[in-house]
């Protein structure tokens, strides 16, 4: 039964008979994607954990609102947020033509993670390859699994620990916040009403937050976007930790790793002061969570086109 359903294993040389070019091909439609817009860069990170962690790495985040299917695109960590979907269009169809229904969208989107990390300065890492594409999606899952910003850090831990991360993952992942941005509404309630008690969170550095109202009101200006690392928004670098240090981290969910636990606490120090520990740590978690419950063997399939699945 194993063999048929696949061992379960992913390894790096997948696609080298099958598609000897296709980590060229990536590469380089990344490579154009991110001169053409350096933001994308960061969207498309940001793409491969909403997949893994909604029914493992499967490309289950693809799929658009078909028959019985319920795209996960419409749950509230990727509404009106998600970005880069296009990008991955054009790598599958560059792919197809390249070598028909061979690469899975699945594995293409832990490379576009990983290419996109390098692109902006970042660490790189071994891909393990070999993962399929589900027949289905989750926006349950993608509304429950994937950790909201304003989560407790005992939810976001039990959300990794879910998925087989520990803290040492959480903590050096949530170092991808280092580029990209967010927008207001996913901090709003730091500025203006931390706990229902219409005060601001008196963690967040005071002039920081200040600056922040200006283009993140009470109400109205939900989309304006501010980076979240505004040292370095584009360059992937370990200033995302040297910003918690100094109360400026954006999002609730990562002031807390700073706040809340004292393991953690130590990890942000740790990465603060260490770049070359902070990029070795992320490679081995970011390898670790391409591996959530992946595809294998026979198990669903090589889909032609990323938001559809095969008829
Ligand atoms: C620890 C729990 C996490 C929470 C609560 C969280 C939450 C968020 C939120 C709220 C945003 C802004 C979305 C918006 O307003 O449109 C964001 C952006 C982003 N997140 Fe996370 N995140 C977490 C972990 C991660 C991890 C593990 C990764 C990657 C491995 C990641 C990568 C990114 C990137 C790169 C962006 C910027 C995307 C862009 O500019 O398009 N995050 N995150
Ligand atoms: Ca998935
Ligand atoms: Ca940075």
């Amino acid at each position: 039964h194993k063999t048929i359903e696949g061992n379960g294993y992913l390894y790096p040389q997948f696609y080298d008979r099958t598609c000897p070019k296709a980590q060229e091909i990536v590469k380089s439609i990344i490579a154009k994607a991110v001169s053409r817009d350096s933001r994308m860069a960061a969207s498309l990170l940001r793409l491969h954990f909403h997949d893994c962690f909604v029914k493992g790495c499967d490309a289950s985040i693809l799929l658009d609102n078909a028959g019985s299917i319920i795209s996960e695109k419409g749950s509230n960590p990727n509404r009106n947020s998600v970005r880069g979907i296009e990008v991955i269009d054009e790598i599958k169809s560059a792919l197809e033509q390249a070598c028909p229904q061979t690469v899975s969208c699945a594995d293409v989107m832990a490379l576009a993670a990983r290419d996109s990390t390098v692109i902006a300065g970042g660490p790189s890492w071994v891909v393990l390859l070999g993962r399929r594409d589900a027949r289905g999606a989750s926006l349950s899952g993608s509304n429950q699994n994937i950790p909201a910003p304003n989560n407790t850090f005992q939810t976001i831990f039990t959300k990794f620990k879910l998925k087989g991360l520990n803290i040492v993952d959480l903590v050096a992942l949530s170092g991808s916040h280092t580029i990209g941005f967010s927008r207001c509404t996913s901090f709003r309630q730091r500025l203006y009403n931390q706990t229902g008690n219409a005060k601001p969170d008196f963690t967040l550095d005071q002039s920081y937050a200040a600056q922040l109202r200006t283009r993140c009101p009470r109400s109205g200006g939900d989309q304006n976007l501010f980076s979240l690392d505004p040292v370095s928004p584009f360059k992937f670098d370990n200033s995302y930790f040297r910003n918690l240090l100094a109360s400026k981290g954006l999002l609730n969910s990562d002031e807390v790793l700073v706040t809340k636990n004292q393991e953690s606490l130590q990890l942000v120090t740790q990465y603060a002061q260490n770049n070359q520990l902070f990029f070795e740590q992320f490679a081995k978690s970011m390898v670790k969570m391409g591996n959530i419950t992946p595809l294998t063997g026979s198990m669903g399939e090589i889909r032609k086109n990323c938001r559809k699945i095969n008829s």
